[in-house]
């Protein structure tokens, strides 16, 4: 199959309402599936998005994830205002407040495979946070991003502030939430908040391309790479993903192993094979 073409297979054996969850050739695709709203999400649609990561993080024929928003017009607009509660959140439909944004964005940075933001039309607000702690952004020439919690009653100080800051410099994070106003996808990919733009109509094959790319690499390589891209950001818990790829590469050693064996095996470990490298 050419590099253009893909063939995506829904998931099977699961019941999603606010998602799509596909998969082809490696490569998981999530897709926010709420066009009617520009793609803004609700309790359900985050719980739903983390359960689809879950599966494509234990997929090892998963190697690279593409998240998305339904159609032309929104990658994601954010938390769903229509149903933001007054008693600290967005209401689930059994009427529990959650923030489970936060949970979704923690989990993107510590799943070990790359995940791909693939973004047409609007990114605003929380949804243009989403994008953020996405891996890779590939961006249609219709996207648009920007922030809105000083003008609707909200605001991410956390990785919205300050991995935004990390990305575009501080004066210009500042700039995006202290004026809320929206930037074009040149503009997004001048301040280095994406890592490039096409044309719409090639957006979905550019990514893929981008995607296949990085399947051709050592996943290890990338796994451990993306911990240390965010472990100094992530503070301790960054240095513990970070510390878990090492803890697994030991694993796999004879090193390693002696220690297992001498315990099961009732005995005195015998390191003395393993010498002290330089
Ligand atoms: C995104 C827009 C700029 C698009 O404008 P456009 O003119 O193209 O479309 P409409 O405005 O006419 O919208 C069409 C249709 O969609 C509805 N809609 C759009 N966005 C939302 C939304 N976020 N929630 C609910 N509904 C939405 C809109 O009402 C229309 O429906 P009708 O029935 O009226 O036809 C523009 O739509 C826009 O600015 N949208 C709002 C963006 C926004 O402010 N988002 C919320 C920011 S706050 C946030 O996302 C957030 C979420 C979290 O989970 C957090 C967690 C922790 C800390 C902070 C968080 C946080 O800040």
């Amino acid at each position: 199959m050419s590099d253009a073409k893909i063939a995506w297979q829904t998931v099977p054996g699961q019941d999603f309402t606010d998602i799509l969850f596909d998969k082809a050739d490696g490569i998981a695709k999530i897709t926010i599936n709420r066009p009617h709203v520009r793609n803004a999400f609700r309790p359900e649609t985050l719980e739903e998005i983390m359960t689809a990561l879950h599966l494509a993080r234990l997929d090892q024929e998963v190697g690279v994830i593409i998240l998305c928003g339904a159609g032309p017009d929104a990658f994601c607009a954010g938390g769903d205002q229509k149903i933001r509660g007054d008693d600290g959140g967005y209401k689930d439909q059994a009427g529990v407040h959650h923030l489970n944004a936060l949970d979704l964005q923690r989990m993107i940075r510590t799943l070990p495979k790359p995940v791909v933001a693939m973004v047409a039309g609007y990114a605003i607000g929380g949804g243009n946070v989403l994008q953020l702690v996405c891996d890779l952004t590939i961006a249609a020439d219709n996207a648009r991003f920007g922030q809105t919690g000083p003008r609707v009653g909200s605001f991410d100080a956390g990785l919205g502030a300050g991995l935004m800051a990390r990305t575009v410099g501080l004066k210009k994070a500042k700039e995006i939430w202290f004026l809320c106003r929206q930037y074009d996808a040149q503009q997004a990919l001048e301040m280095g908040m994406v890592n490039t733009v096409v044309p719409l109509d090639r957006l979905e094959e550019e990514t893929v391309s981008w995607c296949r790319e990085m399947l051709r690499l050592s996943p290890t390589a990338l796994r451990v790479l993306k911990a240390g891209f965010n472990a100094d950001t992530d503070g301790l818990s960054g240095v513990q993903e970070l510390a878990g790829n090492a803890t697994a590469l030991f694993y796999m050693t004879d090193e390693g192993q002696e220690g297992r064996n001498a315990f099961n095996e009732k005995r005195a470990p015998d390191f003395s094979r393993f010498p002290p490298r330089p």
